[in-house]
């Protein structure tokens, strides 16, 4: 569990974020969410245990990032987001290297870097130099590394920047994967999409401060979430196979819209009863939602 507690931190006299307060519970994936500079990578930071903070605290399961920081960072994962290595290692040794702080070595410590290189799809790489690691394969290499001592608590800034959609679909599964598993995982993104996807809370945080902290079903009904589908061959009981899911109506001859489903359970539902799907959209959602929050000024 990841409790932020009235966290503040000042860089001089630059603020960087002021009375952040919110906890990430086991079993729950939080999404950070905010314009550039509204000071996520600095919440991040400061929970990760790297920026001490200017007052406030961090708490991972118990333990304080300001008075007890090796004991608490050893219980967080974090992947920062520009990853820094030392670049002349090869991929496998450094992890290797990395497995030692945490007192794992020998024929251990080789088999767990393989193993997490291959979990992240860094199979075949694992003798290449860290320099020669495009911006995706380092973050892969990153998320291999924040997993060595499988903890039980992460912090991911802007983890899907640089990934493709592979790696992207391989930090989805992981992120519900370790949710069911019963770990805290905090990530920031840019991609709204995403988020919406993966998290089940979201805190929204603008110029410093978390302005809202709120559930996705909460979001989700909120901003009036509803799936667009375009069907190639509809006939008069399309509708109703379509409000079975939820509130279902007619937009034109071929096009409906649903709300409180996916646009996954929209297309199977559609499919299984023979209907071809042209096209499924989202429309609303959460980032319908984060610009109302934040007014006019994210446009
Ligand atoms: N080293 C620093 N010195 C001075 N000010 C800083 C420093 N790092 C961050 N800031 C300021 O702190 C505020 C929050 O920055 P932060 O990097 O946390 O934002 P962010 O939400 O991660 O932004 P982005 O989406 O662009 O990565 C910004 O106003 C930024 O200018």
């Amino acid at each position: 569990m990841i409790e932020l507690k009235d966290l503040t931190k000042y860089y001089g006299r630059a603020r960087g974020i002021e009375h952040v307060t919110f906890s990430v519970n086991n079993g729950e994936v939080v999404g950070l969410v905010g314009l550039n500079g509204a000071g996520k990578t600095t919440t991040i930071k400061v929970t990760a245990g790297v920026l001490r903070p200017t007052s406030g605290d961090a708490i991972i399961d118990g333990i304080s990032i300001v008075s007890d920081k090796v004991e608490a960072s050893r219980r967080v994962g974090w992947v920062p987001e520009l990853p820094n290595f030392e670049d002349d290692f090869r991929a496998k040794d450094y992890l290797v290297y990395l497995a030692g702080y945490y007192n794992i070595t020998g024929r251990q410590a080789d088999e767990l870097a393989e193993r997490l290189l291959a979990e992240v799809g860094l199979s075949g790489a694992e003798g290449r130099r860290l320099r020669e690691y495009s911006q995706g394969m380092r973050k892969r290499f990153a998320l291999a590394a924040s997993m060595i001592s499988d903890p039980d608590n992460y912090l991911f800034d802007e983890v899907l920047n640089g990934l493709d959609p592979q790696g992207i679909a391989f930090f989805r599964k992981f992120a519900l994967d370790s949710r069911q598993g019963g770990k805290a995982i905090l990530f920031s993104s840019h991609i709204l999409s995403e988020v919406q996807n993966v998290a089940n809370r979201v805190v929204f945080i603008h110029r410093g401060r978390a302005i809202a902290v709120k559930a996705m079903d909460e979001i989700m009904a909120e901003a009036r979430a509803a799936v667009k589908v375009v069907v190639a061959n509809p006939d008069d009981k399309v509708l109703d196979v379509l409000s079975q899911l939820g509130k279902a109506r007619a937009m034109g001859r071929d096009s409906f819209e649903v709300s409180g489903a996916s646009p996954d359970q929209v297309t199977s539902q559609l499919v299984a009863r023979g209907y071809k799907v042209m096209q499924v959209t989202q429309v609303g959602g959460l980032e319908e939602y984060f610009f109302s929050l934040i007014g006019g000024e994210g446009s």
